[in-house]
């Protein structure tokens, strides 16, 4: 089975990512891709600087995410500009991890999309789990983990479309607002469910 792994920015998506590796099930991750496809000399990197300028690569020749970051998350144009360069890019990679994963005779793939709903992707998968969580522990999660301030914070989270219409296209839901434990258990009831875990 290909599960589509999502949610919003912060929800837990890596943290339940991390549960999929324990049980030996391969993920493709879109951000890992996304840094991939813009290391230093990349055309997709230098299409990025011909649209947002040369200060966007750092001396060493590496993209400074932070400064690209500021530009997107404060501007839909920016951001769209952005994806527009970048999201083919990513596309083709993750397609050909899902590939090269199945054709090692893995029978169930991961990918681990943040914005599976936003990009339309949702024929890249046969099931959509979606990691969702309350607005008050995402801010709090995400301005710790980031070291941002809550404005920045916000203009991250309001770059996504809301939780709760990813929730209602999904085909199960992981409530991740409680220990790490009760998350792993939401994620085995539901791997069950799907027959990608064997009832014990
Ligand atoms: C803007 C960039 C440079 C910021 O880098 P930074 O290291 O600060 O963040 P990181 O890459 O770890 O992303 C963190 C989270 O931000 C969110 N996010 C990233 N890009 C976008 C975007 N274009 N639109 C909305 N949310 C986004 C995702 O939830 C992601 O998990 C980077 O996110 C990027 O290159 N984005 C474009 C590629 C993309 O769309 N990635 C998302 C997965 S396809
Ligand atoms: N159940 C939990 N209880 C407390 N902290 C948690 C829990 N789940 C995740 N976290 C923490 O919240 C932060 C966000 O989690 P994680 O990195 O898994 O989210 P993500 O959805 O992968 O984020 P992104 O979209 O930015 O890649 C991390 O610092 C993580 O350690």
């Amino acid at each position: 089975m290909i599960i589509g792994l999502t949610g919003s920015i912060a929800s837990g998506k890596s943290t339940v990512a991390k549960m999929f590796a324990d049980l030996n099930i391969p993920i493709v991750d879109a951000d890992k891709v996304a840094r991939v496809v813009v290391e230093p000399g990349r055309e997709t990197l230098q299409q990025i600087a011909a649209q947002f300028g040369d200060d966007v690569i750092l001396e060493d020749g590496h993209m400074n995410r932070k400064k690209v970051g500021d530009l997107i998350f404060h501007d839909p144009t920016k951001r769209k500009q952005l994806n527009e360069i970048i999201h083919p890019a990513i596309r083709k990679e993750m397609l050909r991890q899902r590939d090269k994963h199945l054709s090692d005779g893995h029978p169930h793939v991961v990918m681990d999309i943040p914005l599976l709903f936003e990009s339309g992707l949702q024929s890249y998968v046969e099931n959509i789990l979606v990691v969702s969580v309350s607005e008050e522990n995402q801010l709090k999660r995400l301005m710790a983990r980031n070291d941002l301030t809550e404005q920045e914070a916000r203009a991250r989270i309001s770059s996504q479309l809301p939780i709760s219409v990813k929730e209602k296209g999904a085909d199960a839901v992981i409530y991740n607002n409680d220990s790490v434990a009760s998350t792993k258990e939401q994620l085995h009831y539901i791997l069950k469910k799907w027959g990608v875990l064997q009832e014990l």
